[in-house]
């Protein structure tokens, strides 16, 4: 294992303790894909009370750490032609994100084929002075990562490695991790207050949410399809 920064660990333990993070990464091309709109999303969204902030690319990290003044946990997101790993594949990713200025840096935590290892991404991450997020899709590797000195495990990705991603979110993962003594993030699908207090209620540390805050294509989507399925 290697040396990581306990005292900023405690710290954000205990910021992060039963607190909604909110993940502001606009669909990718969409009038709301600009850098003063995340800014101005992340800004409302700690008005809000978020406690914490979910940001993509390190430019934006930089921005928003600049203005906000609550942890952000920074990812890169990549679309790899030999690998289905998105978040964070790279160390470099990881030294971009830890200068402008993420305390957390969350990667991809599953053990698909990839260009990097979680476990080398895991320790460049705390070399560089950073607590890590490991974005998972099922116990064993949130275990794993865990038992290698990695903070958080998210739930983020259960749901996204096959054909078919459910509507709802994972929460019987976010129980199994939860009883497994982890800091468990749980992310992904969490569309409404409820189900996020469900989350907390099976053990969770946080819940990060992106588009039922952040994505106003989805939320109208989901609105439309409402309205238009109504029977009347
Ligand atoms: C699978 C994947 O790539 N998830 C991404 C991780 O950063 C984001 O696209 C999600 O918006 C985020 O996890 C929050 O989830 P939701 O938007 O469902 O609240």
């Amino acid at each position: 294992m290697t040396f990581k920064n306990a005292q900023l660990e405690q710290r954000l333990l205990s910021t992060l303790h039963q607190s909604l993070i909110v993940s502001c990464q606009p669909v990718p091309d969409s009038p709301m894909d600009r850098d003063d709109i995340v800014l101005a999303m992340a800004q409302a969204a700690v008005a809000g009370g978020a406690k914490g902030l979910r940001i993509e690319g390190a430019k934006r990290v930089r921005l928003v750490a600049q203005h906000c003044q609550v942890p952000i946990v920074g990812i890169i997101k990549r679309d790899l032609t030999d690998s289905e790993v998105r978040i964070t594949p790279y160390l470099e990713d990881v030294k971009a994100l830890a200068e402008a200025g993420a305390l957390i840096i969350a990667f991809d935590g599953t053990d698909r084929v990839r260009p990097v290892s979680a476990l080398r991404l895991l320790a460049a991450i705390h070399q560089h002075g950073c607590i890590a997020m490991a974005d998972c899709a099922d116990v064993a590797s949130g275990v794993e990562l865990a038992k290698h000195g990695c903070t958080f495990i998210g739930s983020t990705l259960s749901g996204y490695l096959g054909e078919h991603t459910p509507s709802e979110p994972d929460l019987k993962l976010v129980r199994d991790l939860s009883a497994q003594g982890l800091y468990v993030i749980a992310e992904g699908r969490y569309n409404t207050p409820e189900l996020a207090a469900r989350a907390i209620e099976l053990g969770a540390t946080a819940v990060t949410v992106g588009s039922a805050v952040t994505r106003i294509e989805h939320i109208t989507g989901w609105f439309v399809q409402s309205v238009e399925h109504a029977s009347v």
